[in-house]
């Protein structure tokens, strides 16, 4: 059986034009990327800002056709799809932004936002169909009661209720999948939770499966307790596993640095908490990614073959980890950071 959505050796090459008349300089955001997602399953992707997180979040719902490999929605290839195909992937597949006052037009009431797409997909036939469905929409992301809210602006509402509404939106559609690129990050730390427990109970509730782009690993770590993490660095997915295997015994130096900086509350277990296991502190750019290995600057067990040779995703222990000296790094437990 085909998984819901694959991505194959999928890569994503940018131009960035430097001047008029200069050569475009490629930018590679994300580099021979393979992963799958089956129904109802949470991926949780985490990597440092600018590793190219964002892009394969629109490349999976669509809005990035792949410079090389395939995106493969229930075994088909999307970029070959015909044209009611494709209309029925772009349905399945939800994107829930970061900024959610950005992507909710100002002048437009939540009624008129949220009635908008189910009555241009003829899920319903009549204002009145609209105005409840719309009510059951604000009720299952908990703005209740649905009537305080149907007539609001998105500027007369806060962050964590506007998060609440592109939720709605993305349920709307009845998907299969949501990407939700950061979706917290922009709200208060109080409401953060709230709206991380509210995309459980849809995965749980609707059976709807979850990318959740982040580079929190506390929020990663709660969204995806039973599901899979997936780690990017400069473009690349440098180890994959479940979220309690990858957590609990990280194999990557990459992912052993991150969650050695990952703050402690116990202020007595932080400042006996060691330096970070980096030569660097550093990141390269995308657009100029070191040679072999691209982490092989930054690492502490880098050797020759790193700086030539890109290593490979393989299975090690319960994850796969994209490293040429594995076997060489220490394994890393909690009370190494501590
Ligand atoms: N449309 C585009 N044209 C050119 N370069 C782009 C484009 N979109 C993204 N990039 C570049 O690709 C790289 C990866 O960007 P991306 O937004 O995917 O990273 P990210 O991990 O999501 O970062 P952040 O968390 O800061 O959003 C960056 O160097 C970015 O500047």
């Amino acid at each position: 059986m085909s998984s819901l959505l694959e991505l194959r050796n999928v890569s994503m090459i940018f131009e960035q034009k430097s001047g008029l008349f200069g050569k475009p300089t490629p930018i590679p955001a994300m580099t021979d990327i393979q992963l799958s997602f089956e129904p109802g399953e949470i991926l949780a992707l985490v990597g440092e800002s600018g590793c190219g997180k964002t892009t394969l979040g629109k490349l999976v719902t669509g809005l990035h056709k792949p410079t090389k490999g395939q995106l493969l929605f229930q075994g088909k290839d999307v970029w070959d799809m015909n044209k009611a195909e494709f209309s029925e992937y772009r349905q399945s597949v939800q994107l829930v932004q970061q900024d959610s006052y950005a992507a909710l037009n100002p002048m437009r009431t939540i009624f008129q936002s949220l009635s908008d797409p189910i009555v241009q997909n003829n899920l319903v036939r009549s204002r009145k169909e609209a105005y409840d469905q719309v009510c059951v929409l604000l009720n299952t992301v908990g703005l209740t009661p649905p009537e305080q809210f149907i007539e609001k602006y998105p500027h007369q509402m806060s962050g964590g209720q506007r998060q609440r509404v592109l939720l709605a939106r993305a349920i709307s559609l009845k998907p299969k999948l949501i990407v939700a690129d950061e979706p917290v990050s922009m709200i208060d730390v109080s409401l953060r939770m709230a709206i991380l427990r509210l995309m459980s109970v849809l995965n749980k509730n609707l059976g709807i499966a979850f990318i959740y782009i982040t580079h929190d690993l506390s929020t990663a770590r709660y969204i995806a307790q039973n599901g899979k993490m997936a780690v990017m660095y400069l473009g690349k997915i440098v180890e994959q596993g479940s979220v309690h295997e990858v957590l609990a015994a990280p194999r990557h130096p990459y992912l052993q640095a991150l969650l050695s900086a990952v703050p402690v509350p116990n202020p007595r277990i932080a400042k006996a908490k060691r330096e970070l296991p980096l030569k660097s502190l550093d990141m390269p750019s995308i657009s100029n990614p070191p040679s072999g290995c691209s982490f092989h600057p930054r690492c502490l067990y880098a050797s020759q073959t790193c700086e030539q040779t890109a290593p490979s995703l393989m299975p090690s222990g319960k994850t796969i980890v994209s490293c040429h000296h594995v076997e060489k790094v220490p394994q890393w437990t909690i009370s190494t950071a501590n």
